[in-house]
């Protein structure tokens, strides 16, 4: 499977991985089980999706069953608004390993970079470990800290590369004045509606990989201007096109588009027939042309997500 190489380490990251957020809680150690089963060598997860105890179920049984070994799989999980603090990370690294089972993550993003950190004492460790916001004062803690004890589990063992999501320009910029460990990956909404062209031009030349996510398109695409006539991309006439042209499905253009950009793409499905399709991206090509087409879908692009908007969300 192709994989972009992690500056730092070295280390192989798959360019197509399984996400894990609205993995129903239900089924999620018997999904990832059967995306490990179909070769899927990447699982996304996070504190927040509430569902790392089944993902860990799932991949420690594939690991018993003899299907993977440990060191096949890139797994990648997140640390939360709520825990910016410098003594906040590492308590929620270890209890994220524990809750999955294992003792190091291959990859560990700080979610947003926007804190929404408890700022009364008797809260050092919110009653529920993915936080109440009801419960939480804005306390912006600043990102130095938090990064400074994100590279602390480096040194520990506990995570094996850091980086970032949702992170523009700037803040990238500003990391690398104070970085012993540079962000090795910056995880991004990124779709033909939201191309961040600048964006992936910045991080190639500071070397840090891109994961897409929404990769088939965005949720809220009525937003971006379904009155102007923006459609879903999954129905989009040029993906229908483009998709029949290849014999290929719609949502294999769209993660095939991001893929041949070198830009790793982390698809989720509680089905499994849509599951295993979203892994045969690899033998097919699009051309220049195509991915052009697709790419000036962006007419209909919103502002990339930022820390206003991401709080506006919560
Ligand atoms: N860092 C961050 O802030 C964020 C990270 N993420 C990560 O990215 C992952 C993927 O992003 P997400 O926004 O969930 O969206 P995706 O673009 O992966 O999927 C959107 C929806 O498309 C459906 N789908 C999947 N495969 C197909 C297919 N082949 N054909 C038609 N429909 C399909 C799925 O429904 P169904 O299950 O019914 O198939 C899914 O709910 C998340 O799981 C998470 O790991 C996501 C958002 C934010």
């Amino acid at each position: 499977m192709a994989a972009v190489a992690l500056k730092r380490t070295g280390q192989k990251m798959p360019l197509v991985g399984f996400g894990l957020w609205k993995v129903n809680r239900a089924t999620c150690a018997e999904t990832v089980y059967n995306a490990l089963k179909a070769g899927y060598r990447l699982l996304d997860g996070a504190g927040d999706y509430g569902n790392e105890k089944e993902a860990g179920e799932g991949l420690r049984r594939a690991i018993s069953d003899g299907i993977v070994k440990r060191e096949d799989v890139f797994v990648t999980s997140k640390l939360w608004n709520t825990f910016h603090a410098h003594d906040h990370v590492k308590a929620l690294a270890k209890k994220q390993l524990g809750l999955w089972g294992i003792d190091y993550f291959d990859l560990f993003l700080v979610h947003f970079p926007i804190s929404l950190e408890y700022v009364d004492p008797s809260h050092r460790y919110p009653p529920e470990w993915w936080g109440d916001d009801k419960k939480v004062h804005l306390a912006k803690v600043p990102f130095q800290e938090t990064w400074g004890a994100m590279e602390e589990l480096v040194d520990e063992g506990l995570v094996k590369n850091i980086g970032v999501s949702n992170v523009q320009g700037s803040l990238l910029i500003d990391i690398l004045r104070y970085a012993k460990y540079e962000p090795a990956v910056n995880q991004v909404e990124l779709h033909p509606y939201l191309t961040q062209e600048p964006l992936i031009k910045l991080c190639g030349t500071l070397g840090i990989a891109i994961t897409a996510y929404s990769s088939l398109g965005p949720q809220s695409y009525v937003e971006l201007g379904a009155d102007k006539g923006a459609k879903n991309l999954l129905e989009h006439d040029t993906i229908a096109s483009i998709a029949s042209k290849h014999s290929k499905s719609h949502a294999q253009v769209l993660l095939r588009w991001a893929v041949q950009q070198g830009l790793a793409v982390i698809p989720k499905s509680n089905n499994h027939d849509r599951l295993v399709q979203n892994l045969q991206v690899d033998a097919f090509q699009l051309s220049d042309a195509e991915i052009k087409e697709m790419s000036s879908l962006k007419a209909f692009s919103h502002d990339p997500p930022d820390a206003s908007r991401s709080l506006r969300e919560m």
